[in-house]
């Protein structure tokens, strides 16, 4: 090999690296997911392993560029830590953590025990530094149980009063509550907020940009179905949205959900926030996790140009 095609074997050594390197950021972006889609610890346990940081790796070469962790408060800090930086560098976007995981299932926002009602504004104190540390803006909020005692008006009374005192908590963190109306019919009955209007009224009637609507769609579908228009009715309110299919809660296409419609509604309507995957994977194993991929691409809309 004479001097001068040395010199261009060499260039062209030095060059094939950086471009391989292009041409697979450009192959994993051109790959990425149209929607925000948020899966959770677990979901892809049996392709990426046990390790919650090899899982959000996975994750990300699938083209997910979301998380959600409601249990997030539980974990040890050093890990919720390691999580947030390592979603930083994966620029991925934390989802919803729970503030309430524990205590919300009884009733304390619709009843007048100022024992319980304290508890909660303690908990959302507490959750602010969790929030913080893993990058999280948006807290999940069951607001508890209905109480039995009281006619249902001074109910949401008082759960509007509560909400307002958390707000005061929260919002100078920059901190959003959304709100969950969890259906009665399969999985919880006895909760105070069941239905997308009543989550509408509340917000809007504690007026502040720190406690909106997390709609999910699956218990939507259980509770009043009508999608489509329910989603747009609430629109200036919602701030986050999950799924999961009717009837089993599993991933879009194993029910009666159409939510390929759905969710190029929401992408027509220019919504750029998260979409969690709280749900359950259908299949078993490695390949139940390649079908809860394939259902989200299947799904996914074009992007709009
Ligand atoms: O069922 C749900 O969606 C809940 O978040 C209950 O914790």
């Amino acid at each position: 090999m004479d001097r001068r095609q040395f010199a261009s074997a060499t260039l062209a050594a030095t060059l094939a690296p950086t471009l391989v390197g292009r041409q697979a950021v450009a192959a994993e972006r051109s790959q990425r997911f149209t929607l925000n889609y948020a899966p959770h610890f677990g979901m892809f346990a049996r392709s990426a392993g046990d390790d919650p940081l090899d899982q959000l790796r996975y994750a990300a070469d699938q083209g997910f560029r979301a998380w959600e962790d409601n249990p997030m408060k539980d974990r040890p800090v050093e890990q919720q830590s390691a999580i947030a930086k390592e979603m930083e560098r994966l620029e991925m976007k934390m989802g919803v953590i729970s503030a309430l995981k524990g205590i919300w299932n009884a009733v304390n926002f619709s009843g007048d025990n100022q024992t319980a009602r304290d508890e909660i504004v303690n908990t959302m104190r507490g959750i602010v530094d969790v929030a913080r540390r893993v990058n999280a803006t948006y807290l999940t909020v069951v607001p508890g149980l209905v109480d039995p005692k009281l006619p249902r008006d001074y109910q949401m009374a008082n759960c509007i009063d509560l909400l307002k005192r958390c707000c005061d908590v929260v919002e100078p963190h920059g901190l959003v509550m959304v709100l969950e109306p969890l259906n009665r019919k399969t999985n919880h009955p006895g909760v105070l907020l069941h239905s997308s209007p009543q989550a509408y009224l509340i917000c809007k009637a504690v007026g502040r940009d720190s406690c909106k609507i997390l709609f999910d769609i699956y218990h939507q579908q259980i509770t009043e179905g009508n999608l489509i228009p329910n989603i747009d009715r609430c629109w200036d309110e919602i701030a986050y949205f999950q799924c999961g299919d009717n009837p089993g809660r599993r991933e879009p296409g194993t029910g009666e959900i159409n939510y390929r419609t759905v969710f190029a509604h929401l992408h027509r309507r220019g919504y750029a926030g998260i979409m969690g995957m709280e749900h359950q994977n259908a299949g078993k194993g490695i390949e139940g996790e390649a079908a809860v991929i394939k259902a989200y691409r299947d799904v996914d809309p074009e992007p709009v140009a």
